[in-house]
């Protein structure tokens, strides 16, 4: 079994008050998680105090967007450098708000993708449908093309220097979550389409799920063959309730060990 991954996305939310006592929350629990990585991506503005206050715990951070560009006359962007400067391990790209609101295509999300792993961050690439698209049965070719245009940029190698997470449009923050046998579903097509590709990458890269994944559901998730893991979005704003997630996949680990 791969490591399992449980991230963070807290979106929007926050303030320095919520932030600290939220990490303070994370922190005083967190010695129990043994075989789950844990992770945390903050708006650009409390990256300082994620440096700050994770310092010397294993909970890796990071930001949920980048630009696709190094420096340069881009007013309003954050490089990769930037993040790197406050000690940022993930980013998130191409997460379907950003796609949606902020109009982002598959080449700018690839270029970020490339920018991300040329500076050694560790990209977390969001693919995902919308309810219309799942409805019209067009899943597979949804997400196959948000994952082919990261693959014809960067190549297949590439995505075994980051992490994917499949997150259905219609499940996020809408507490509607996607049976386990539906994400599986959509995981191992993932998986075999990277295999075409390469083997190796296919069985080593990890593919997260997000959409209303709480303490309740993550378990019988995360102990689908090809789910590795969440991208926590509402469930992360609450330090026991993420813990509990985290605990899912140390649960999981241990029933497959079995
Ligand atoms: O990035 C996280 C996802 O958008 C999931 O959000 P959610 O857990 O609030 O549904």
């Amino acid at each position: 079994m791969r490591q399992p991954l449980v991230a963070g996305n807290w979106k929007m939310n926050g303030s320095k008050a919520f932030v600290a006592e939220l990490l303070m929350g994370i922190k005083a629990s967190s010695g129990g998680i043994q075989a789950t990585e844990l992770a945390v991506c903050a708006p650009f503005p409390y990256l300082y105090l994620l440096e700050e206050l994770l310092a010397g715990t294993p909970i890796r951070y990071g930001a949920q967007d980048v630009a696709f560009e190094n420096d340069g006359a881009f007013t309003g962007q954050v490089s990769v450098k930037m993040l790197k400067d406050f000690g940022c391990h993930y980013v998130i790209i191409g997460h379907s708000e950003r796609r949606q609101f902020n109009a982002e295509t598959d080449a700018m999300i690839a270029r970020k993708y490339a920018q991300a792993i040329a500076n050694e961050l560790t990209p977390i690439l969001c693919v995902g449908e919308s309810l219309t698209e799942r409805q019209q049965g067009q899943t597979e070719a949804i997400v196959a093309r948000h994952l082919d245009a990261v693959i014809e940029l960067n190549g297949v190698d590439a995505l075994a220097k980051g992490v994917i997470a499949y997150e259905p449009v219609w499940a996020i923050g809408t507490g509607l979550t996607a049976t386990p046998e539906q994400a599986q579903e959509v995981h191992a097509f993932l998986r075999t389409r990277i295999a075409a590709h390469s083997q190796p990458v296919a069985s080593q890269v990890r593919i997260l799920y997000g959409g209303s994944m709480k303490s309740n559901n993550a378990l019988e998730l995360i102990m689908q063959p090809d789910i590795d893991g969440g991208l926590i979005g509402g469930a992360s704003l609450k330090a026991d309730e993420f813990l509990a997630i985290c605990q899912a996949g140390d649960a999981a680990v241990k029933a497959t060990a079995v």
